[in-house]
């Protein structure tokens, strides 16, 4: 298992261009596996989930070939059924949450799907009922191998109906979504989540040929097609890292200009770091962060503590929530966090706490930051990434703290972060990969 080594204390300056969004590629790539013609899709990341499913794509005999750095070609037109049954892919899908998203499109284009316990972050329990029962709804049944642990999925037609999802999830309605296209009929979801990589696959699946309106909104309206056909597409920056990176600039003191961020797909994500008291000035499409001596966390008008919770968009993505409590440490002033959606993705503060921040840990959802500002530096550690957000939180932490720390398992930082040393070491960081 690989670490950092991250040498605490050096100032960024320069320029850095988020990689396209490790969610968004995850849906659109399960998406090519909606039609026998060739799929382009360009801004694909170089990371360890997105490396995985291209390759379990390889395995279930889909062409898959790389005409340039960034750019995929997909052509499912020779799908290996049998595949799906093997020991083999079961483990493979089970490594990935993202994954989850091939039954759709399997169950609406070839009658069947398999579905292991997907993997993904180990942050609180993380059901597949919306998915299930919106697959179900569609006319698809499901039986579970308790010996396999796995379930079958298997619709002899699938036809369009109304639902009203019980929660807003993000791969659930992109799972509904892509098999609800080629279902005969009217489908209408409502409670359906909107965020931006969901009406990325929305825009592309219409471009494929399919009928969904509603886009952006929770209310999508789908006319099923009998195929979808071959098409472009280009993955939306990454939202989490244009985050991650505005938090890190202001936590280490720098000025960087972050290029191409996709400002008007960053929801409240910007004003939600300006609340901290960091200054965020868009530039077009980059965002600038000047150089903070220090930053101050608002209050509410009526001058209660502030507090930062997640929410389904155009709420404030979870994802970010662990940055938010890691850049509040050298804030001054107080703010709680509140990690409404997961329940385990604040335990990390522990290691916070022994590097000198701090934070009480309210609850498993709701931790307070007491903002010491930065007259007072964090520790160099000996830190564990428990999960991808709390590990760039870590990393964060360890580049504005005095001394050299080191940070294991970074699996976890690189299943969402293409060369994340390389390209914060080109703007001024010192981290080294063991
Ligand atoms: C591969 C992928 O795209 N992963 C993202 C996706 O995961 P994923 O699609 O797995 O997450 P879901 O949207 O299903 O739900 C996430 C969690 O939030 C809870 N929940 C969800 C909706 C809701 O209205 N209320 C509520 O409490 C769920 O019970 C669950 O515990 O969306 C999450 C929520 O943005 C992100 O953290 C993940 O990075
Ligand atoms: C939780 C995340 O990923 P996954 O859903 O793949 O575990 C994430 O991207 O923050």
């Amino acid at each position: 298992m690989s670490s950092f080594v991250i040498e605490g204390g050096h100032k960024l300056s320069g320029e850095i261009t988020p990689q396209g969004a490790k969610n968004e590629a995850l849906e659109v790539i399960c998406a090519v596996l909606l039609t026998p013609e060739k799929v382009t899709i360009h801004n694909v990341p170089d990371i360890l989930d997105v490396n995985n499913l291209i390759q379990l794509l390889r395995d279930m005999r889909v062409k898959v070939e790389r005409p340039a750095v960034g750019t995929y070609t997909f052509q499912a037109d020779d799908i290996d059924l049998e595949y799906l049954q093997t020991e083999e892919f079961l483990r493979k899908s089970a490594s990935l949450r993202g994954s989850v998203m091939v039954v759709g499109p399997l169950v609406a284009r070839f009658g069947k799907a398999m579905i292991p316990k997907p993997g993904g972050d180990k942050i609180g329990r993380r059901r597949l009922d919306t998915h299930f029962v919106g697959i179900q709804k569609l006319g698809a049944t499901f039986t579970y191998d308790p010996d396999r642990r796995v379930y079958e999925v298997v619709a002899e037609h699938l036809r369009g109906t109304y639902m009203l999802l019980d929660e807003a999830s993000v791969t659930g309605t992109a799972n509904i979504l892509m098999a609800a296209v080629l279902a005969e009929g009217k489908t209408t979801i409502y409670n359906a989540a909107c965020e931006p990589y969901l009406q990325q696959l929305s825009a592309m699946l219409n471009r494929m040929g399919a009928r969904i309106s509603g886009v952006g909104s929770n209310l999508l309206t789908i006319e099923g097609v009998s195929e979808l056909h071959g098409t472009e597409h280009t993955i939306l920056p990454d939202m989490i890292e244009v985050g991650s990176f505005i938090g890190m600039a202001a936590m280490t003191g720098s000025d960087i200009l972050i290029k191409n961020t996709g400002y008007d797909k960053l929801g409240i994500i910007p004003d939600s770091f300006r609340r901290l008291g960091i200054t965020v000035e868009q530039q077009g499409d980059d965002i600038h962060i000047p150089t903070h001596d220090s930053y101050e966390i608002d209050t509410f008008i009526d001058g209660s503590i502030m507090t930062i919770a997640d929410a389904p968009w155009p709420g404030l993505t979870p994802d970010l929530l662990s940055v938010f409590l890691v850049v509040a440490t050298q804030a001054v002033g107080s703010v709680l966090i509140h990690q409404k959606m997961f329940e385990s993705r604040l335990f990390f503060v522990d290691k916070l706490i022994d590097m000198g921040a701090q934070i009480i840990l309210c609850d498993p959802h709701r931790a307070t930051v007491i903002g010491l500002g930065n007259r007072f530096k964090l520790r160099a550690s000996t830190l564990v990434s428990p999960d991808i957000r709390a590990g760039i939180a870590l990393l964060i932490a360890a580049m504005s703290a005095e001394g050299t720390s080191t940070i294991h398992n970074i699996d976890q930082i690189d299943r969402g972060y293409q060369d994340i040393d390389k390209r914060l070491n080109q703007i001024g960081a010192r981290i080294t990969r063991l």
